[in-house]
């Protein structure tokens, strides 16, 4: 069985290519880095260390990278006999992939090839319904109809902190042991099929994308932009405070009770996943550092993602949430000059006002009572 999985970065190898890999698939990996293509084709394998099972080590082979940009022809080639395309870029890069992605499976319908499962392992609410979506819109694109003919869009939450650290210039995946990988059931093309070991399939993903989102990534933000602002430099560091701890819990717990109004989730369940996930993000052996949980504030500011989503809908049902509005206002303070959004926002902020940040990167206007909450906090930093 072949796959084809574009992004060899740290969840790209570290998760999703190990999970193909026990799976018995081959993998070829579309991957823009030419170090990481070159060290994965040297030995045609990789390693990953698994950091809380004493760093061991696993070989993950039976694979092979390409370049879109300088080996197209040979990613094409992939995409027409795969069996499972998966995708780990970051939301933002799917409508860069989208144009390799439609050539190979316009090919493919041409050559009267069979549906394949594609999935985008990102995250972010539905993102194979993005990348759909981008294929419909790229320079190459398929309409509904062929793209429904030669393919089956799953979403799918993706759960494993996923790190690495450099050797010789290649980035080397360290994980942790833990992991959730829960795939939308009803549109694989075959839903009674289990084509990825390890996973759960399941009939009402939103639930556990929501989760996922809303309180697990809800709370790793909030220690990483928290954490920042106190000059600390992982989230371990962070969780150490107790300020920054005591707030971390109180934002996950706002988002947990807003949850439990909109799903069959009790309480006490919410408080078990929370604990656990405090756990899993404190663990010191991680040195996840708060500039890697808060990067890309752009998309994680964004109306709809793990802070302002889980506050507008906190909102919604008329319950507090001081603590989500608090995150956010330290998300706008997040000044990481390395950061391409970041410095984005704050020259925005520079030049226009907090209000009219709020509004452009949030999505939110004034007459929502959330957008004050926001403005105040974040000048009371
Ligand atoms: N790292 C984690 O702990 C974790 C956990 C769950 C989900 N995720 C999600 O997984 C996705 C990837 O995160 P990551 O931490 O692995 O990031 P990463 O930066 O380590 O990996 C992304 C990889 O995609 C490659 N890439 C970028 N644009 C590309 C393109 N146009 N074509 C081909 N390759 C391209 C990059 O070169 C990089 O190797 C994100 O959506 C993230 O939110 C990450
Ligand atoms: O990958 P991002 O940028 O969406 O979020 C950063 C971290 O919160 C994230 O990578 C977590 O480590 C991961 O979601 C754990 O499953």
């Amino acid at each position: 069985m072949k796959a084809v999985h574009f992004g060899a970065g740290n969840i790209g190898r570290g998760f999703i290519g190990e999970l193909l890999h026990n799976s018995g698939f081959e993998i070829t990996f579309i991957e823009v880095d030419k170090h990481t293509v070159d060290y994965i084709n040297k030995t045609n394998s990789y390693d990953v260390y698994i950091i809380n099972d004493n760093y061991r080590k696993e070989v993950i082979d039976n694979v092979c990278a390409v370049s879109p940009i300088t080996d197209e022809k040979k990613a094409i080639d992939a995409i027409i006999a795969a069996d499972i395309i998966t995708t780990s870029v970051c939301v933002d890069n799917l409508p860069k992939i989208a144009g390799t992605l439609a050539k190979g499976l316009k090919e493919r319908l041409a050559k009267s090839g069979s549906k394949v499962n594609i999935l985008s392992c990102e995250n972010a609410f539905y993102a194979t319904d993005m990348l759909k979506k981008a294929l419909t819109e790229c320079k190459f694109a398929l309409t509904e109809e062929e793209l429904d003919s030669i393919g089956c869009f799953p979403n799918v939450a993706v759960d494993r902190i996923a790190l690495s650290t450099e050797q010789d210039g290649i980035r080397i995946p360290q994980i942790e042991i833990s992991f959730e990988l829960v795939i939308e059931k009803n549109k694989l093309k075959d839903p009674s099929s289990q084509p990825i070991k390890g996973a759960e399939y399941a009939d009402n993903l939103g639930m556990y994308l929501e989760r996922k989102l809303y309180v697990f990534n809800c709370g790793h933000a909030t220690a990483a932009y928290l954490g920042y602002a106190k000059k600390l430099p992982t989230i371990y560091d962070a969780l150490n405070d107790k300020a920054i701890y005591a707030s971390v819990v109180a934002a996950m717990r706002e988002s947990a009770v807003m949850m439990t109004k909109k799903f069959p989730f009790t309480t006490e369940e919410l408080e078990t996943f929370i604990q656990k996930i405090l756990k899993r993000i404190s663990l010191k052996d991680l040195h996840d550092e708060v500039t890697r949980v808060g990067r890309s504030p752009i998309r994680k500011l964004g109306r709809k993602d793990r802070l302002v989503g889980p506050a507008m809908l906190a909102q919604e049902y008329a319950l507090p949430n001081e603590h989500l509005a608090a995150a956010i206002a330290a998300g706008y303070h997040f000044d990481y000059a390395e950061d391409e959004q970041a410095a984005e926002i704050q020259n925005f902020i520079k030049s226009n006002g907090i209000e009219k940040a709020v509004e452009k990167y949030s999505q939110l206007t004034s007459s929502d009572p959330l957008f004050g909450k926001i403005v105040s906090a974040y000048n009371n930093i």
